[in-house]
């Protein structure tokens, strides 16, 4: 995507092969910072402590993490370390796993002194289909935004409410859930998006307004809690959100607050669309609230907000007493059930197993 008139995507190699570049989440929206990995262990930092997040863009700083990782060593015991160093990571977003057993399957069969190069290979091709899935999304998602336009007379802006971040920061490039808003903007179709500020990492506020305000695209952060209030008054015509691992059956786990979003958007009528490509499908699983592991993260992240004082100091102060715990539970499930759709690089698709094995014959089994 375009920034200040220069294009970035979210991951890259450097030109000269020393190591793989991301943009560094954790200091956005107040600098814009890139950061070397050149080691596994640079990867998988990089994952745990969320310089880079969002489940396709873990996946794919985790397949550059092999490829870091066979630098290091190629036999097949650190072959198996690389993996399970980088699994244990985060453990929410099935993108992480879908894209440590693609590179093992790619890996394992070759001699050790075949894996980097392989490695090197296999990552640009995950890299890439990425991009292509999450550009289908945006045509599949655009369509969609178009006929709610038409049906508001093609007058008034589509209101779109969108939670945590699922733009181009959290995939290699276009996002999902922003792919739509994005190629609805380039045909011209009048938005306005509604960001959740997303407590506790708040990362509406810090990277969906950031990459929001960069595409010129009109928008408005609220509370957590103002989504309701907004739908009651008929100022949300659609939600549109990512999805970290949906099941096979549809139901969608996203960023806490996701479920709470889509209870009130089916009291008050208004459609719950989930935007993901094919490998956030986790085939195995049938019943997301019980089967889906929800990453439970410290509590400090929700005890104190970072933000940046008038003289240009990010600081990052307490909220509560001291002596106050916190429960930080980071992601939920949204039952199929409460799902109007899913819009994947392969069209839209009711949220069911029927749905989805209908768009992905392949993997459905
Ligand atoms: C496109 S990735 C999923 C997103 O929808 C996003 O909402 C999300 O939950 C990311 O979580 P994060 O904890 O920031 O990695």
């Amino acid at each position: 995507m375009l920034v200040d008139g220069k294009a970035w995507r979210s991951i890259w190699p450097l030109a000269d092969g020393t190591a793989v570049a991301v943009i560094d989440q954790t200091k956005l929206p107040f600098a814009f910072v890139v950061a070397r990995l050149e080691t596994l262990a640079d990867a998988a930092r990089a994952i745990a402590e969320m310089l880079v997040r969002g489940a396709p863009l873990i996946g794919a700083t985790a397949a550059y993490g092999f490829w870091l990782g066979m630098r290091e060593a190629a036999d097949d015991m650190h072959l198996a370390r690389v993996a399970d160093t980088l699994v244990a990571c985060r453990p929410t977003a099935v993108n992480l796993r879908w894209a440590v057993e693609r590179m093992q399957a790619r890996l394992a069969p070759l001699a050790p002194a075949e894996r980097p190069a392989a490695a090197f290979a296999e990552v640009g091709r995950i890299c890439e289909e990425d991009v292509a899935a999450n550009a289908a999304i945006g045509r599949h998602g655009l369509a969609l935004i178009k006929a709610i336009w038409q049906k508001k007379g093609r007058k008034a802006p589509v209101n779109i409410l969108t939670h945590c971040n699922a733009g181009w920061l959290a995939t290699v490039d276009w996002g999902t859930a922003l792919a739509p808003v994005y190629a609805a903007a380039e045909a011209g179709i009048p938005l306005h998006v509604w960001v959740d500020e997303t407590r506790p990492r708040n990362q509406g506020a810090s990277l969906t307004a950031w990459e929001l305000a960069k595409a010129g695209i009109a928008h408005h952060l609220l509370a957590d809690n103002a989504g309701g209030h907004l739908m009651q008054h008929g100022q949300v015509d659609l939600c549109i959100v990512g999805s970290d691992r949906t099941t096979a059956s549809g139901d969608v786990c996203n960023k806490i607050g996701t479920y709470l979003k889509a209870l009130a958007a089916r009291a008050n009528g208004v459609p719950f669309y989930a935007a993901l490509p094919g490998s956030t499908v986790d085939w195995r699983l049938s019943d997301g609230i019980r089967e889906i592991p929800i990453e439970e993260r410290a509590g400090a992240e929700l005890l104190s907000v970072q933000g940046r004082t008038e003289d240009g100091r990010v600081l990052r102060v307490r909220i509560a007493p001291d002596e106050t715990p916190a429960c930080n539970p980071a992601f939920d499930v949204t039952p199929a059930g409460l799902v109007t759709g899913l819009i994947t690089e392969r069209g839209l698709c009711p949220a069911s197993r029927a749905g989805l094995a209908a768009l992905f014959p392949e993997r459905a089994g």
